[in-house]
């Protein structure tokens, strides 16, 4: 509990992105496994760096080998996940950082809690669905994971024996299904150019 503790504050928000020329923003992927979203992020990720935007990652797979490496695939435990990304993402996008995150993030109510943890300091959230029906996605299985769930050997698996709640409301969706990833990352790229998000 966040007792005994004082918040320290050093510049304001709006001095740091003018020195670090640039504002932050989070682009939160969601979507089934195998949907694209680690391939969509790491596309994006290279062209705005390539553009001159500081620009970061965060991988739920990657986080897993490490912060968050105490938590399993329970609802409490993606709960948890979530929460802790949120506040991470918050940071970097406070340090005047487009950082796009790449969770699964099933349910509905931890975006929207994510989303609510950035809008109270009028940091900009940009959910973007990576939308693959489930077919599609199993028949990719990079990773051998919805097979291995079918049969029982990987328990609470999303799509299968874990809910997906997919947004109703996205900024952005991105049927990523019937075109090529490139496609999906012109798609993010179109919507923070007529944002006015980068120039
Ligand atoms: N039970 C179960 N359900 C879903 N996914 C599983 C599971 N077990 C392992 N994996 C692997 O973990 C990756 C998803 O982790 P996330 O942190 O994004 O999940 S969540 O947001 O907490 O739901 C996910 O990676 P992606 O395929 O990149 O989505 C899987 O590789
Ligand atoms: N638009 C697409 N068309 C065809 N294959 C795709 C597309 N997007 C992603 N893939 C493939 O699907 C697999 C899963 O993609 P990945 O980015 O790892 O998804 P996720 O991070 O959501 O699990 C990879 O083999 C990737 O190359």
């Amino acid at each position: 509990m966040a007792t005994n503790i004082t918040w320290h504050g050093n510049i304001t928000h709006e001095e740091r992105k003018v020195l670090a020329k640039q504002s932050g923003l989070t682009i939160w992927l969601t979507g089934l496994s195998g949907s694209g979203k680690s391939s969509i992020a790491c596309l994006l990720e290279e062209h705005l760096l390539k553009r001159g935007y500081n620009s970061y990652r965060l991988d739920g797979d990657n986080i897993r080998f490490g912060l968050n490496s105490d938590l399993g695939f329970s609802d409490d435990d993606r709960n948890e996940n979530i929460r802790r990304i949120s506040y991470v993402s918050k940071l970097f996008n406070d340090s005047c950082t487009f950082i796009i995150v790449s969770f699964i993030s099933p349910f509905k109510k931890e975006r929207e809690n994510a989303r609510k943890i950035h809008e109270a300091d009028n940091l900009p959230f940009i959910e973007a669905y990576v939308d693959a029906p489930l077919e599609v996605v199993e028949a990719r299985d990079p990773k051998g994971l919805y097979k291995k769930a079918r049969q029982g050997i990987i328990k609470e698996f999303t799509g299968i024996s874990s809910p997906y709640e997919a947004p109703e409301d996205p900024e952005i969706h991105l049927k990523n299904y019937d075109s090529p990833i490139e496609k999906s990352v012109e798609q993010i790229v179109k919507y923070l150019e007529e944002n006015n998000y980068i120039k």
